[in-house]
């Protein structure tokens, strides 16, 4: 895609809010043209007084003069003003839209974008599009016109000085423009390296308590230190090739005012133009100055806009492999699971699942063991459609589940993860996350039933405390199974429940997870073989293949099955491993 049409994409942002950018317009429009009156009303003061016209009538040039001088900066400032709300009115569409998209986009993008990377391209890019917009093009647009407006005018007076101030001109802002081709990619390389500057520093403080108690600290702080001389060296590269174009500028503009100095006495002394017209050329070129100055200054905000609006544009043409077409509900209650022959990678054609068959009834629920990195949570992710089937088929309540529509199937299914986030606010907003639809008392309800009573008697509008302080890992996960609770699904998932836990907690876990279960349909994945003493069914998985599936009660009934060899092992303390009894 070339630049041009990178600056391009950006016109159809201005659609929805037209009215106001054609407003904006006449009104750029209305202050270039009293900048180009005012030099002409200049000249025929000094010709009038060369002349030896009477004094009234050169007072009330000076008067129009001044009148024109306010307006102009009068305008400037109306201009300034609605064109930052213009622009922040269509970035914040922009900003909305990127959001849902991303929002939108794949379990799998997410993994490999770091949220610090996102809300750079989501806020950070979308801010210099926003300067483009509210600035620049307010700017460039008063620039093109007042430069039109004294080619036709001095043009007017005499064509060939009108020839020769376009030329000038197109000449001036051609040598900026060749001079930018360095400091395009210069900005570009910059900006890549900042991105990925807070990326990894937000990475870094999400995981710094890993960080620190594997004692990986300092090669954290390293790769730190890289990225920040990397995001050095590109900052001092751009800034050479700006400054490379300023005193382009410079050397453009001190030309221009010697040549207009020059052109006007000569032409004076020879009777071609009047003293007035002279002193008006002077005034002209002095005005191109401005316009050729920003054309330096805000190219960056360009270069800045160009860039962003490329990543902007590469980052909504991320198409997510889960689509939301589906059209088709399930019928209400428990919903019933069916995979056919499913097989799944994660794009490197290295299969995770392979051939996974597996019928699970309304209501019932089924336990997932297997070593780690078997695919059981590949299978819960695919169950929540967080990832779509490479082949094979799978059905929830009886529909394919792509047919179902994913609002509903948010609805309907729930998961409580292995890694809880809870949010800095009160116990409410955490229980309910920010639905506030729901009563005090349903709120409680949902902690008494797992457990967390303590929680709610103290009042569930106190703050959870920041990041969740104050919550051990199970009761979290104790505070998920309550957000489940209370949104009332028909499909539950449970991540490894117990990981973690102390056994009181790992108890009360069981507690919750059994009066989570009654009515729905439930998917347990668990390390540990006592969380499973309540299920129905067992799926026993082995390098992404279920290896043995069945009632719990059949299997543990048979001595040579794999699940009542874990189960053998688990009871025979020599031979347990010491972590979790199947990890
Ligand atoms: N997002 C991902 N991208 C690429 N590979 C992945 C991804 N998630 C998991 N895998 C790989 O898929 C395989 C199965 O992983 P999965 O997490 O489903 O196993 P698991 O049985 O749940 O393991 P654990 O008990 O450790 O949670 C592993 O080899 C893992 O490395």
């Amino acid at each position: 895609m070339s630049s041009d049409r990178r600056v391009s994409a950006v016109l159809p942002l201005l659609r929805p809010q037209a009215g106001r950018w054609a407003a904006l317009g006449v009104l750029t429009a209305f202050g270039a043209g009293l900048t180009v009156i005012g030099p002409l009303v200049v000249r025929s003061i000094v010709d009038r007084a060369v002349e030896g016209t009477d004094a009234d009538t050169i007072r009330r040039l000076a008067f129009v003069f001044l009148v024109i001088v306010i307006a102009a900066q009068v305008v400037s400032v109306l201009v300034a003003r609605s064109a930052t709300y213009a622009a922040w009115a269509t970035t914040n569409e922009l900003r909305m839209r990127m959001a849902r998209h991303v929002l939108g986009l794949d379990h799998e993008f997410h993994r490999q974008h770091t949220p610090g990377e996102l809300i750079q391209r989501v806020d950070g890019d979308v801010t210099s599009v926003s300067d483009l917009l509210g600035r620049v093009l307010p700017k460039a647009v008063g620039s093109a016109i007042l430069v039109a407006g004294m080619v036709i005018v001095v043009s007017a007076i005499d064509w060939r000085i009108g020839v020769g101030m376009a030329v000038y001109v197109v000449a001036a802002v051609a040598a900026v423009l060749v001079m930018r081709h360095r400091a395009v990619e210069e900005s570009a390389d910059e900006m890549g390296a900042y991105a990925r500057l807070y990326g990894g520093i937000e990475e870094r403080l999400n995981a710094s308590e890993d960080l620190r108690a594997n004692g990986a600290g300092s090669h954290a702080m390293w790769r730190f230190v890289e990225d920040s001389a990397g995001a050095l060296d590109r900052s001092v590269r751009r800034e050479s090739a700006f400054l490379g174009m300023w005193w382009g500028v410079q050397g453009a503009v001190v030309g221009g005012v010697v040549a207009s100095v020059l052109a006007g006495a000569v032409l004076v002394s020879n009777g071609a133009i009047t003293v007035g017209t002279a002193f008006l050329l002077f005034q002209y070129v002095l005005l191109i100055q401005r316009p050729l100055e920003e054309v330096v200054h805000e190219l960056e905000t360009v270069q800045k806009a160009t860039g962003a609006m490329r990543r902007v544009l590469a980052l909504m043409q991320v198409e997510p492999t889960v689509l939301d077409h589906g059209r088709t509900s399930p019928a209400a209650g428990p919903l019933a699971i069916e995979f056919s022959s499913v097989s799944f990678d994660y794009g490197d054609d290295d299969p995770v699942l392979h051939d996974v068959d597996l019928t699970l009834q309304a209501g019932r629920s089924v336990g997932v063991v297997g070593r780690t990195g078997s695919g059981k949570t590949t299978f819960s992710r695919l169950v929540l459609r967080l990832v779509e089937a490479t082949a094979g088929q799978v059905n929830v309540g009886g529909v394919p589940i792509a047919d179902v529509p994913m609002r509903e199937l948010r609805r309907r299914a729930a998961l409580v993860p292995q890694e809880v986030e809870l949010f800095n606010g009160t116990i409410r907003e955490n229980v309910t996350l920010f639905d506030s639809r729901h009563s005090d008392a349903a709120v409680a309800d949902a902690l008494h039933s797992v457990g967390l009573g303590a929680l709610a008697d103290g009042g569930i509008d106190r703050p959870l405390g920041g990041g969740g302080a104050g919550l051990s890992a199970g009761e979290a996960q104790l505070l998920a199974m309550a957000r489940v609770w209370l949104r009332d699904p028909d499909l539950v998932v449970l991540d490894e429940a117990t990981a973690r836990v102390d056994p009181v907690t790992e108890r009360r876990i069981e507690e919750a997870m059994r009066e989570l279960m009654r009515g729905r349909t439930t998917i347990v994945i668990a390390h540990r073989l006592s969380t499973l003493s309540e299920v129905d069914d067992i799926a026993v998985f082995e390098a992404g293949r279920i290896v043995e599936f069945g009632a719990r009660e059949t299997l543990v009934a048979d001595p040579d099955g794999r699940f009542r060899r874990l189960l053998d092992l688990a009871l025979e303390p020599d031979r347990a491993p010491s972590e979790g009894m199947l990890a």
